[in-house]
């Protein structure tokens, strides 16, 4: 226990230190225009849609916020908010979580607006609810299936990490990791612990510090998604229901403990430091560098685009 306090510890100053160090003193923000980039307030609250099935406990939560899935607030909320709703449902089990988008992008993580020239009074609120969604899913009483059709980087790829398996098609246009450093930031120390825990140490440290986006076979091969799904093969939500049923046969009491075995440590470290952690993730994104590499991301995307 004290070792995992040490080390997580020692995570949070380094994360601290690329804020406060390397760019130190940076604190006015560069402006430029981006006009396909300007959303950043939701107005409809139709961003997921959850179906509940009493008769198998398999609740399906889709997202379809487009055209990406990407991360607002709102939609943060919204999953938050449904995957608490299917928990309060005694006869739901288990909770598949996937895109119901034409394009079938699982998520493009966190929506970018959010965090390049944002909204000061806003940005805390977003960052909670970040974290709030880390807590509902990967803390959650039922299993979750992660059933990944498209693309799923950043805090695309939290949304998989969060879940107890994860299934992926076999396209390899559909990309999946932390890439956060591509975009000059780095992953949450809670985040990077995620993926340490599912990908081990030594995969992580590299695609960390490369932002590293696996195929599906190389995700499989580090470990990252559990099954990969061809085309012509039973469909990716029948396998995901497959996988439900079979996490249900297990009694829930046990198969609550043993998630809170290999959980639990991790989600009383965020639950403890919540206001540390959103202040640090304030200073950090709003800082020049890191707001001019933001955008120079955010051209570079709306090149490729066109
Ligand atoms: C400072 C400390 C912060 C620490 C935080 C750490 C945690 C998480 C960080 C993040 O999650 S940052 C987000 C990282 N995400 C990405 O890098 C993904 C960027 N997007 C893509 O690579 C591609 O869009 C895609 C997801 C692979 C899909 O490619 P595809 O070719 O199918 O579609 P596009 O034409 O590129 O995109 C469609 C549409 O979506 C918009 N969009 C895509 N991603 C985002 C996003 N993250 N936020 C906002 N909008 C996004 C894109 O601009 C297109 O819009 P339109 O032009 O059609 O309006």
């Amino acid at each position: 226990m004290s070792v995992h306090v040490s080390q997580s510890a020692h995570k949070i100053q380094l994360w601290r230190r690329l804020g406060s160090v390397q760019y130190r003193d940076s604190s006015l923000l560069q402006r430029q225009h981006l006009s396909s980039f300007s959303s950043k307030a939701d107005r409809n609250d139709d961003l997921v849609t959850l179906e509940a099935s009493p008769d198998t406990g398999v609740a399906t939560l889709r997202m379809h916020r487009s055209p990406a899935n990407s991360l607002s607030m709102e939609m943060m909320q919204s999953i938050s908010g449904a995957i608490r709703k299917a928990e309060s449902d005694r006869k739901i089990q288990s909770l598949i979580l996937t895109s119901s988008l034409p394009s079938g992008i699982f998520s493009a993580g966190l929506e970018l607006t959010e965090l390049y020239q944002p909204d000061l009074a806003r940005l805390p609120k977003f960052w909670e609810s970040f974290q709030q969604l880390y807590l509902d899913l990967y803390g959650s009483r039922l299993s979750t299936i992660a059933s990944i059709g498209g693309p799923a980087p950043a805090a695309g790829c939290m949304l998989s990490l969060s879940c107890d398996y994860r299934i992926m098609t076999d396209n390899p246009k559909c990309t999946i990791g932390l890439n956060e450093s591509q975009l000059g930031i780095v992953a949450p120390p809670w985040l990077a612990q995620q993926y340490i825990d599912v990908i081990g140490n030594r995969n992580a440290e590299l695609a960390l510090l490369l932002g590293t986006l696996f195929t599906p076979q190389q995700a499989l091969t580090v470990g990252l998604v559990d099954e990969l799904v061809c085309s012509g093969d039973s469909s990716i939500d029948e396998m995901a229901q497959r996988k439900a049923a079979e996490f249900i046969r297990i009694p829930p009491k046990a198969r609550v403990a043993a998630k809170e075995l290999t959980r639990g440590t991790q989600i009383a470290k965020l639950s403890g430091n919540r206001e540390e952690d959103t202040e640090f993730f304030c200073s950090f994104v709003t800082t020049d560098t890191v707001q001019k590499t933001l955008g120079s991301y955010l051209e570079m995307l709306a090149k490729r685009k066109k």
